[in-house]
């Protein structure tokens, strides 16, 4: 880069960086307050947060959990959002993955003086993720330890009596996830996932205040602050399929950085046509937790493991063949879900 003679925000300092959103050549202090102040402008403009929400922030030791627990500290304290936040991990039982990165979760609590709940797979479904891939390799493992983690943070959240869960999704996440719902054509997910905030029937808040921070300021921001974060590939390799989109949105991003912005708007343009049956919600008859079937995907899955068919990766077509198998002796099921208490009446911030 040839830098302009000052930052061009400032119009003082003199620049150290590019940022990738805009192309703007800025110092280092103009850099954290724009990214700072456009999160703050996500949470504001969306009513994301309740004055006095206890938020459970989904931290897995990684670079944008890691940016969300210390941006999130800041704002809190900078604007007086009044919020309780708390660091809640999910433990998958990866060795020498998740065991190293919850290291840096750890320091990080310290560091920002924030509570921390680790949750475990071993406790709550009595299999850890090393376990699985044991009986059912690696493909498709990303689908257990997805669904796995989906039900856990809601599980660990409302333990903590958690009204909110933030994770650290970023724009690349949401642009992809677009990007993957098109390539599928599942249209119940491609009108949902670029919503902020998601909260079923009865369950906790889930957002992304993230959702429009590039990946590429995130690491920047994380670089320049020398944040402590873990920064592994997962051993048990990415998904596949979206490594696909990821790199096709690589690709778009080189030739014009607006494409990662420019796809969400897409995804949140795209409306749902009224003739388009979406399955109801229901409550898992098993354990009490959001399901679209009489079995959440969760039981279903452990279930198969317990049988030791945890390769059919039990979808809709493999159901009928898991029901014919008899339920070994003993075998685990999921502890009844307990809801958190709401704050519905809470003003906005
Ligand atoms: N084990 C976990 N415990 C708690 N939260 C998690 C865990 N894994 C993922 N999350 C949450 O989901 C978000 C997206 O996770 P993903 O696996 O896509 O990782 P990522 O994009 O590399 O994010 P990170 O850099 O924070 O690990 C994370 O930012 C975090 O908020």
């Amino acid at each position: 880069m040839v830098p302009n003679r000052t930052c061009a925000l400032c119009h003082t300092s003199k620049p150290i960086l590019r940022r990738p959103k805009t192309g703007q050549q800025l110092c280092k202090p103009c850099f954290f307050y724009v990214f700072e102040t456009e999160v703050h402008e996500t949470i504001i403009g969306t009513n994301l947060f309740q004055q006095g929400e206890k938020v459970a922030i989904g931290a897995s030791g990684g670079k944008d959990s890691t940016v969300l627990a210390h941006v999130l500290t800041v704002l809190n304290e900078r604007y007086g959002y009044g919020l309780q936040l708390h660091l809640l991990s999910i433990d998958e039982g990866i060795t020498g993955y998740r065991d190293d990165s919850l290291k840096s979760v750890k320091r990080n609590q310290q560091e920002y003086g924030l509570p921390l709940k680790i949750l475990g797979y071993d406790e709550l479904y009595g299999w850890t993720m090393d376990r699985v891939v044991e009986q059912i390799g690696r493909k498709n493992n990303c689908t257990f330890c997805g669904v796995f983690r989906r039900q856990a943070l809601d599980r660990g959240a409302a333990s903590l009596d958690a009204d909110h869960i933030v994770t650290g999704h970023n724009a690349d996440d949401t642009a992809e996830t677009v990007l993957m719902n098109i390539l599928r054509g599942d249209i119940a997910r491609l009108g949902r996932c670029t919503a902020i905030c998601t909260k079923g029937e009865d369950s906790i808040k889930r957002s992304k205040p993230f959702k429009y921070a590039y990946e590429k300021e995130i690491v920047m921001y994380a670089y320049f602050k020398k944040l402590d974060y873990f920064s592994t590939e997962c051993l048990y390799a990415p998904d596949a399929y979206r490594g696909h989109a990821r790199v096709f949105l690589k690709d778009l991003e080189a030739a014009r950085p607006s494409a990662i912005i420019d796809i969400i708007h897409s995804g949140e343009a795209f409306q749902v046509a009224q003739d388009v049956e979406l399955k109801p919600q229901q409550f898992c008859q098993r354990c009490g937790y959001m399901a679209s079937n009489e079995l959440c995907k969760a039981c279903t899955l452990l279930e198969s493991l317990e049988k030791g068919m945890g390769k059919l990766a039990v979808g809709d077509r493999n159901r009928r063949k898991l029901d014919d198998e008899p339920m070994p002796q003993g075998m685990r099921t999921i502890p009844m879900f307990q809801r958190s208490a709401t704050t519905d009446s809470a003003s906005p911030l």
